[in-house]
């Protein structure tokens, strides 16, 4: 496919000679004479390679390699320097950039070297589908967690990698089992095929049972066609089955028979189909409890639970909270173009006293929004949701929250937030006295920062 190439600089002669030079060569060309107007074009055209100069009207080309390979990491930058500036084209390729010429002397490289850096934009693009097969891309040296609990559960979790067994994992949403499925399908033996997961409460009855194990045409209504399974799809590697505790029971007495024999009819078919699939199922329920309510064949729990791997909440390991904020924080930075240094320690504070009922998938969506709205390279608790600055005395287990001290705190936080600080009409509303009033917020360390 045609590359597009993007050069930024701001003499108009230049700009128009290698805009040129490059066309002949049969590459497409944009230009722009400034920084932002290159950066505008960057969002809304897909660009292969930028050439920049270095020094331009509204800033420094060496800083604008790094903001471009930030923000699209598939784009290769060319830095145009001027002569005898070799410092300039050295920094760059620090901040990203792919290379630098020398303006003037080297006319002869430029084509060659724009050849090569196309060379490298179709392997990026290359990896990135390959990266994007493989799912996310979970790893257990992508996995953060440094606590003797968290540690201990992947300890478990890379023991049972190599072999073929079947894996129960268990744990609060968001506390990262399908991190963990990835992690353990790929230190695994079949790491180099399929890796598929089906949310087993995402679909119906009916509808699961063709998802999972196919149909034939005419199997009912709106068949049309022979449809693969994804028990199929994953044929010899890894079925990650999320949700299991959802699972209809007569279709968990199909997935039995595929655990013991790899075996199962489509849906509409008369013949067996036979797979070789490695299955790692999760739930966040109690399973026990379900079989005692009929509703989990004891025989599929039995199965699946040879072995059992525990995810731990994120209250349980607190002391993970700030290492997994601060690479959150990083991540998220780099993708939205913002630098993000650190965290305050009042903001790891209020983050390690919180509930995280929604464990690590809660803690990423606080940090996002935190990033969103950051205009200081260090995060701090204005960031964070009111809630959550005013859950901070109530936290350690929404039991606690239900101690009597605990309501009649958060009560009288609720009815000064009301008032808007006006102690006399919030003693009045709560029917106390004013000096009651005035001891309890001390007594609670009761906000009385009221915004507007
Ligand atoms: N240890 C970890 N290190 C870094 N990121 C993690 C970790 N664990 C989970 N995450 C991130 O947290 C989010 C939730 O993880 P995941 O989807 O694996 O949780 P889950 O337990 O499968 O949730 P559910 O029960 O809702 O299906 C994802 O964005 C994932 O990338």
């Amino acid at each position: 496919m045609t590359k597009r190439i993007l050069i930024i600089d701001d003499e108009a002669k230049l700009r128009g000679l290698l805009a040129r030079i490059i066309q002949l060569e049969g590459f497409e060309v944009l230009e722009a004479g400034d920084i932002r107007s290159g950066l505008k074009i960057l969002e809304k055209t897909d660009v292969d390679i930028v050439l920049c100069d270095v020094k331009l009207p509204d800033g420094n080309g060496v800083e604008t390699a790094g903001t471009i390979k930030t923000r699209y990491p598939h784009i290769e930058v060319i830095l145009l320097t001027a002569y005898g500036n070799i410092a300039d084209g050295v920094q760059a390729i620090k901040n990203g950039a792919f290379d630098y010429i020398t303006k003037g002397d080297d006319n002869s490289r430029i084509i060659p070297l724009i050849y090569k850096a196309a060379e490298k934009v179709d392997l990026n693009k290359r990896l990135n589908s390959l990266e994007k097969q493989l799912g996310k891309k979970y790893s257990f040296d992508h996995i953060i967690g440094r606590s003797k609990r968290f540690q201990e559960t992947v300890t478990l979790a890379k023991k049972v990698a190599p072999t073929d067994t079947s894996v129960l994992l268990l744990g609060e949403t968001g506390t990262g089992k399908e991190v963990f499925a990835q992690a353990i399908h790929l230190a695994g033996r079949r790491n180099s095929k399929s890796f598929v997961a089906v949310n087993c409460s995402a679909f119906s009855k009916d509808l699961l049972e063709s998802e999972m194990f196919g149909h034939k045409a005419g199997a009912y209504t709106g068949a049309l066609k022979d449809k693969k399974g994804l028990f199929e799809e994953a044929h010899n590697g890894t079925i990650f089955l999320d949700e299991i505790g959802e699972m209809a029971m007569d279709l968990q007495a199909k997935l039995l028979r595929v655990l013991e024999s790899g075996e199962f009819i489509k849906v509409g078919d008369s013949k067996i189909t036979k797979v070789d699939v490695r299955v790692i199922a999760a739930t966040n329920r109690n399973l026990e409890e379900e079989i005692k309510n009929g509703t989990f064949r004891s025989d599929l729990f039995y199965r699946l639970s040879a072995f059992q791997i525990n995810i731990p909440a994120l209250r349980e390991r607190k002391e993970d909270i700030k290492p997994l904020a601060e690479s959150f924080a990083l991540s998220i930075g780099l993708k939205i173009g913002k630098k993000i240094k650190g965290l305050s320690p009042e903001y790891v504070t209020t983050l390690e006293n919180n509930y995280w009922q929604g464990n690590i998938r809660e803690l990423k969506n606080v940090i996002e929004r935190s990033v969103i709205l950051t205009d200081s390279e260090e995060l701090d608790t204005g960031t964070l949701p009111y809630e959550l600055t005013q859950k901070k005395a109530s936290a350690g287990s929404p039991l606690s929250a239900f101690a009597m001290n605990s309501v009649e705190k958060l009560h009288i936080q609720k009815v000064l937030n009301y008032t808007r600080g006006n102690k006399a009409e919030a003693a009045r509303l709560l029917e106390m006295g004013i000096a009651t009033l005035y001891r309890k917020i001390e007594e609670y360390k009761l906000n009385q920062n009221f915004p507007g």
